[in-house]
């Protein structure tokens, strides 16, 4: 067994299954504090929040519970593993909440693949949540599953491997566009994988000013092209008038791949035929579409990102979501839209051009990091980022008019 699986498995079964379990907020002590927590006193509350349903905010704990829900059809790049073995991952995202954002989280697998079934199971345990955080539900279910609910609830509904990527991937991209001298409103774009962080990932980096002609989008069966009849209605809109057929016809001349498939499908010719100054996102989990050392080894004029911890420039959701959430819950946003999405793309995007603080240095074990080709974006542990990131999310709540409070809780 390889030293990374061993050390894995250790850490998820030792010294307790699992990477989460439940806290007390109140004293559960004495008889006086039974009668309060529990019959009779439970009812008070029950009464209050029957008359009043926002006081729900004020005597339980929604305000700052997230479920993170998925039915584990895209769990990574692993595929369909279903929701029972997806709830390592979904602990994992909890987990993060907690030790980024104070936010509490209970992870739910659903076992169903019908896509009415899920929306009617999720939106019927939706009065648990102060937001809800879908995972690794796979494209186009994810799309509708997540549209639905958002006309439905008036709590945040957000589908992390969509948004919380595509936000963090476009500031990448920012910063790794000026640093090469590229423009987004010019660069011709590639993007492996037209599922859930495919798609997301396109639509907000032309929301921010990337041209639709500009980007080629690939899935398994080759190039999305109107010559194509496979096409569901997500890729049909990004399909381009082209002969392009596969990958390597797509990669000549590229200024940018955004990788969101699988592992090890870009190789080294496709790479050599890239533009000069190229930028190559291969955030595929947990194995990238190209190893980096690979290609740092081909190429010497790339800047190159992966979605791992272990290389340099992790362009991974883990910067988005805890921080996302907790502006969105700090004001009781009713959605998370796309001003605020931008906001937090431009407030992430501007962290990393300022020094690095030695707590980041200490737990990289670096002794410099500075903007640059091999630091585009923060590193997930820089504690400036609780501050910065959810007050732009209040703000852009605030200012487009889906903030019900509008001062911190
Ligand atoms: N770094 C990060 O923060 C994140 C990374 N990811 C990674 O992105 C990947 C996709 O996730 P997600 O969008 O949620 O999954 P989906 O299942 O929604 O989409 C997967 C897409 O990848 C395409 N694909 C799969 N294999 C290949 C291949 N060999 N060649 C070309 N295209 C391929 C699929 O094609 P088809 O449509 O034809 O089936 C599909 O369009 C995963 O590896 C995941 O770990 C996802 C979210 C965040
Ligand atoms: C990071 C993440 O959410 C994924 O790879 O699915
Ligand atoms: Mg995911």
């Amino acid at each position: 067994m390889s030293d990374l699986k061993q050390d894995a498995l250790h850490y998820h079964e030792l010294p307790k299954p699992g990477k989460l379990e439940t806290g007390l907020t109140k004293a559960c002590e004495t008889q006086r504090d039974l009668s309060l927590a529990y019959s009779p006193g439970v009812a008070e509350p029950v009464r209050e929040i029957a008359n009043n349903p926002e006081d729900v905010y004020r005597y339980t704990g929604k305000g700052n519970l997230v479920g993170v829900i998925s039915n584990g059809t895209a769990v990574l790049g692993l595929g369909n593993t279903g929701a029972l073995a997806s709830k390592p991952v979904m602990e994992g995202k909890a987990m993060l909440f907690k030790r980024f954002a104070n936010i509490d989280v209970f992870d739910i697998e659903i076992d169903c693949d019908d896509t009415a079934e899920l929306i009617q199971t999720i939106a019927n345990i939706a009065p648990t949540f102060g937001g809800i955080n879908l995972e690794d539900i796979a494209a186009p279910q994810c799309f509708e599953v997540e549209t639905a609910l958002k006309a439905q609830l008036d709590i945040p509904v957000f589908h992390d491997d969509q948004h919380g990527t595509a936000i963090v991937a476009a500031a990448g991209l920012m910063n790794a566009l000026e640093l090469q001298h590229k423009k987004l409103e010019l660069a011709r774009i590639v993007c492996v994988g037209a599922g859930a962080a495919g798609i997301a990932c396109m639509n907000l980096l032309m929301a921010m000013g990337a041209q639709k002609a500009n980007i080629t989008l690939v899935d398994s069966k080759g190039v999305v092209s109107t010559h194509r009849t496979d096409l569901n209605r997500y890729k049909e809109a990004f399909a381009q008038n082209t002969n392009k057929v596969c990958l390597a016809d797509a990669m000549v001349n590229a200024d940018v791949f955004f990788g969101v498939s699988d592992k090890d499908i870009l190789t080294v010719e496709m790479l050599q035929g890239m533009a000069a100054n190229p930028i190559v996102f291969t955030m595929a989990n947990p194995d990238p579409e190209i190893n980096p050392i690979l290609a740092n080894k081909t190429r010497d004029d790339l800047i190159i990102a992966t979605g791992r911890s272990d290389y340099p420039n992790q362009v991974n959701n883990v910067l988005g979501f805890p921080y996302i959430f907790r502006g969105a819950l700090d004001v009781r946003a009713s959605e998370i839209n796309m001003a605020m999405q931008i906001a937090a793309v431009h407030a992430l995007r501007k962290l990393a051009h300022s020094s690095v603080p030695d707590e980041v240095l200490d737990t990289y074990g670096l002794q410099e990091l500075s903007y640059g080709k091999e630091y585009i974006l923060p590193k997930p542990n820089d504690p400036r980022l609780i501050s910065v990131i959810p007050q732009a999310i209040s703000q852009a709540a605030i200012e487009s008019g889906v903030a019900r409070i509008t001062i911190k809780k």
